[in-house]
Parts: structure tokens; sequence; C-alpha cells
């Protein structure tokens, strides 16, 4: 637990950036720790926790607004940020998440008037007594590491006191970017004030704020050493070039975009989200690539898909959640009296379609060269609505759903038939959808 922020490069902490997706692309790129973005507090406490085993993530939900998405793959270098200035709140938070994610960081550097007008981000750097009861309670509930980020002091001798103060309430590593509060990205990163700080304590810092001078991979090893902090995280740049992380070189705009969609689409994450990302990669191409500017005015993930020619990607993964969450809905088949009986339901406009359930189930018994299914339907007297059983290779599918016609009745039970077969991926995407 002691080595976990040490000799690392991370991905910084990015609202809206450091989401599922992005996360991913970075640790598949090359980074070792990987950032959230800041959540409050508040937010986590009243979310409710799922787990998505059709993603095979745990997903921290308020309403259907995914607020936080934590993948299998990410469980062991995911880093919760979250936005407080309660210790209360902040143990809160911890104990319902320190299950899931490897460290949680407490943000004090972000100067936005939202978290500076709620006490949090920035504010905390001049309220020390505040700082040391959240980040001491933290570390009193915690089975997981637990750091902060923050800002240089006004002065070099105000941050020295204030890392010090953060050593002490026992911390594993605290994340330092070297611009002051009112500073802004314009302004030159302190490496000096990094450096000096690096001295004064024994855990582990992490330096951050040099976007602007990594052009490419080896910059990111040099900012260490100039720093001499043990770790690095990279905010801006792993948000334009999420590929700065790897070793053997940057990729193209194109491969990043096509990388970073194809895990867009898998986790299912927002539009406006999946936007935001590919158009921070785009930069400057927004306008002049014919990619960029139908990004732009795209209005739905299917259309970024398309401007990248990833609509394929796409229509995999939304059919492969359909198709699960379809078979969710309809649990599995009972033995009522020899048949295998679902609460299966079948819209009609499904019969428009080319593949039919009993089609496919006749094209399944050709190829296994069994008899084609036999079908017979009966009329209930109390409703006049009609139950179908068919029979395949001796055994018996019926849906607890009446239907209103034979034709329903006789589909019906042929997709109970196919449920239980097991083939139920091969009724086409198009099916799934009406
Ligand atoms: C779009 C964006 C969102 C950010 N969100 C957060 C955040 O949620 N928490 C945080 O501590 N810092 C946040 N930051 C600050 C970065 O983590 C980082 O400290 C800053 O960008 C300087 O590092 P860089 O030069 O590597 O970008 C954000 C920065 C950007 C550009």
């Amino acid at each position: 637990m002691s080595d976990f922020y040490a000799n690392k490069i991370a991905l910084a902490p990015m609202v809206k950036g450091g989401r599922t997706p992005l996360r991913l692309l970075a640790l598949k790129y090359g980074a070792e720790l990987v950032y959230t973005e800041e959540i409050v507090d508040v937010k986590l406490l009243h979310s409710r926790r799922v787990v998505n085993d059709i993603l095979g993530t745990v997903d921290y939900l308020n309403n259907t607004e995914v607020v936080l998405r934590i993948a299998k793959e990410e469980r062991e270098k995911i880093v919760l940020q979250i936005g407080t200035n309660n210790a209360e709140n902040a143990v809160g938070v911890l104990k319902k998440l320190q299950g899931d994610v490897a460290a949680l960081d407490v943000n004090m550097g972000c100067p936005k008037p939202f978290s500076i007008s709620g006490g949090m981000g920035a504010a905390l750097l001049s309220k020390p007594e505040s700082v040391k009861h959240i980040l001491t309670a933290l570390v009193a509930n915690a089975t997981i590491p637990i750091s902060c980020k923050i800002r240089v002091l006004d002065e070099p001798s105000k941050t020295a006191e204030f890392v010090k103060m953060l050593e002490s309430t026992g911390i594993q590593a605290f994340g330092i970017h070297g611009r002051r509060r009112d500073e802004r990205p314009g302004d030159d990163n302190r490496i000096s004030e990094i450096k000096e700080v690096v001295g004064l304590v024994k855990i582990p810092v992490i330096a951050n704020g040099n976007s602007y001078l990594i052009k490419e991979n080896a910059d990111i090893e040099k900012f260490r050493t100039d720093t001499t902090a043990s770790s690095v995280m990279i905010g801006r740049k792993a948000l334009q070039n999420p590929s700065i992380f790897r070793k053997e070189g940057v990729l193209t705009m194109e491969e990043e975009i096509s990388d970073f969609l194809d895990l867009a689409c898998q986790y299912d994450e927002s539009y406006t989200q999946t936007k935001y990302v590919v158009q921070r990669i785009l930069g400057g191409q927004q306008e002049f690539d014919p990619r960029g500017r139908a990004t732009v005015a795209a209005v739905n993930v299917i259309e970024i898909c398309q401007a990248w020619g990833k609509e394929d990607v796409y229509i995999k993964w939304r059919d492969y959640r359909r198709r699960h969450s379809l078979k969710r809905k309809e649990g599995p088949l009972e033995d009522v009296d020899g048949i295998q009986t679902g609460a299966i339901t079948f819209p009609a406009k499904r019969l428009k379609l080319k593949i039919t359930p009993k089609l496919l189930l006749n094209t399944y018994c050709d190829e296994k060269y069994i008899a084609r299914p036999k079908y017979s339907t009966s009329k209930r007297d109390s409703d006049h609505r009609f139950e179908g059983v068919v029979e395949i290779d001796g055994k018996k599918y019926s849906s607890n759903v009446s239907q209103p016609n034979i034709k329903m009745a006789e589909q019906v039970a042929a997709l109970v038939a196919i449920i239980g077969l097991g083939i139920r991926e091969r009724l086409p995407g198009d099916w799934e959808e009406q």
C-alpha cells in the first residue's frame, strides 16, 4: 500500500475528461495511475451502487446519470478524487466506495468559483485546520491509500508549512501543481517550488502542471527529473493527446480518436462526454478536418462514430447491451408440467422483420438434421387470447404471456425455444430494436 503512489506516471483528475473511456485509454497507452474527475462528496453519498454485469463494471448512479463507472481493468489503478469540505461526508464516501477503488484523493487545488464558494478545492489551502481534520479522519478509516492534490501557496514558506502539515496527517502522498491559486495555465509552472517541497517530505510527491511543455513522452521523464518528484501527473496534454503516455511514441489524432471511440462505445459513455473528449483530441482540427466538422455537428454517439468510420463498433456494442438487457428482463425459463416456460413477450412489429423466431428455428433444425418444430395453439375461453407450445427434439417450450392471435402465439413460443436452446444471439441486431 505504501508504494501505491511512488514512481508513477498518472492521468491527472479532469472534470468531464477523467471518465471511464479516457482513463482506460490512458492505461492502455502506459499511464500507471488514473484519477477520476472530481466528484463532489454529496453526489456520491446520494448515488446508488449497481453491479453492471452487462458492462463488467461497478456503477454509481443518480437516477440514470452515471456518476462513476469503474471497469474491472482499472480497479487496481483508479484514484477516486472527491470535492469536499467536510470530514464526515468524506469518510462517508470512503466507507461507501473503498471496496471499489484503489485510492482516494481530496481536491485542494481547484480555483473555480463553484469549488471555492462551496469551501472546497483551493479554498482548503487557506484552512489548514479543516484540511488536517478531513485527512486525519480519512486516514483513520481507510483500508486504501489516501492523498490530496494542492497548488503551491502564495509564498514558498507557506507551501512548506502546509505540506509538512499534510504529511503529519498520515496520507500516503500528495500531488502539487506549481501554479498559485490565482495563476492560470499561461503562467509558468513553478518547478523550483515543487522541487523544494520534494526535499521537505518523505512521502511521494506527484508533480503537476507542465502540460504546456510536454510534447513527447520523454518530456514527462524530464519533468520528473527537473522536479525530483517521485511521480508526475499529466492533465491537459493527456486530454489533447492521450497517447503521450506511450513510450513507443505518440499516435496520430485518427488513431487516438478511434481507440477512444472503441472504449466509449464499449462502456456506453454519454453523448456529451464522448463529444467533449473527441473535440479535445481534435483541437484546432475541429473546423479544418471534415470529420471534425461532422463531430461538431453530431447530435448523438452514433453520428460521432459515423464521422470516424466507427459505426460498426457502435452497433456491435449497442446490440450486445440490448441482447443482454433483454435476456436479463426475460429471466431464466422454468419447467412447468414438462414445458420450458418464460414470461416472454413479442411486439407485433417484429413480424415485419426478415428473420422471425420461427424462421430461425427452422434453420436451426435443418442445420442439426432434426425434424422441424411442431406448433400447437389453444384459445383461452376467458379472454379469447392464444397460447402456443412448440416442440423440438422432444422438448416443449411456451410463453406464459398470451397473444392476440395464433400467428403471434407461435412466434412467441418459438422465441422461448430460441432462448432455451441458447441461440438468442443468432437473432439479428435490428430484431432487438423493435
Ligand atoms: C478540463 C480540466 C478539468 C480539470 N478538472 C480537475 C479536477 O476535477 N480536479 C483537479 O484536481 N484538477 C482538475 N484540473 C486541473 C488538472 O488536474 C491539472 O492540475 C492542471 O491542468 C495542470 O496540469 P497540466 O499542466 O498537466 O494540465 C482540470 C484541468 C482541466 C484542463
